[in-house]
């Protein structure tokens, strides 16, 4: 299978100190992979190299076969990486259609709606909530909605920051569930987390990152069988949070 992302000696952090050191990884198309690592590792701070929010100290981001550098984070979404960003940043006086709509602003109604339709099949309950405001769902729909957003950009890649937290075990259950559908449609999904159990349990393979570096690479399955893992991160959460 081809790469499609692919980071060489990856380095950056922020003023001067060094967060992410010479991170070597690869996501061939068509994978689920996921990157499991404590609080504070560098996860969210891998994620902003990749899109282009943080400058690279050192190494090399490549999307497609593309250098990616010097290329600013809407060029990069423009080119196919769609982000679902820790925290979720939705306007919260706006609908549910209208946040969504604001991840396609530029395209035409016809794939707007053809792009809702799809968007409203994967998550069936944003149909229902479609012109309720964001503020007032609950923590699992506005996750639903920022996955949503990603998607309206017709993304090859998803890459997605601790889609789990604040989400209750049935909640996460439900999100993995949608992420096991796209997957299954054909999308590549980088997902980094926390909850190693339910990030392990989705992909194919997984990333172990510690201090800001990859300890290890293994299947997924072969991860979520390690005692050292089990012990560090997977038992951290509920098995429910599978389910
Ligand atoms: N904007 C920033 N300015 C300075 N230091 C930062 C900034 N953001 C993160 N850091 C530092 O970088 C390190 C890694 O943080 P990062 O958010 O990437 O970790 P993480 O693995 O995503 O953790 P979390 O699960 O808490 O989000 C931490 O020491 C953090 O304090």
């Amino acid at each position: 299978m081809p790469e499609l992302l692919q980071l060489q000696q990856v380095s950056g952090g922020y003023h001067g100190r060094t967060v992410v050191h010479e991170v070597s990884l690869s996501i061939a198309e068509g994978e689920a992979v996921a990157a499991v690592g404590a609080n504070g590792a560098g996860k969210t701070t891998l994620l902003r190299l990749i899109m282009g929010q943080l400058p690279l100290s050192g190494g090399q981001v490549f999307f497609a076969g593309r250098d990616l550098a010097r290329l600013p984070p809407f060029e990069r979404v423009r080119l196919g990486i769609g982000y679902v960003p820790e925290g979720r940043a939705l306007f919260p006086e706006m609908t549910v259609e209208e946040n969504l709509e604001i991840g396609a602003y530029r395209a035409s109604r016809a794939d707007l709606r053809q792009r809702l339709a799809y968007i409203y099949q994967i998550f069936p309950k944003l149909q229902r909530l479609r012109q309720t405001r964001c503020r007032l769902l609950s923590g699992g729909e506005q996750q639903m909605v920022t996955v949503g957003r990603a998607l309206m950009t017709h993304p090859r890649l998803l890459i997605l920051d601790e889609p789990s937290t604040g989400l209750a075990p049935r909640v996460v259950g439900e999100l993995y569930q949608a992420l096991r559908a796209l997957h299954a449609g054909g999308l590549t999904v980088f997902v980094v987390e926390q909850n190693a159990y339910a990030a392990l349990r989705f992909a194919q393979r997984g990333y172990v990152f510690e201090d800001g570096h990859i300890t290890r690479v293994a299947p997924a399955a072969e991860l979520l069988h390690d005692p050292r893992l089990v012990e560090s991160y997977v038992g951290r959460a509920s098995p429910m949070a599978s389910s």
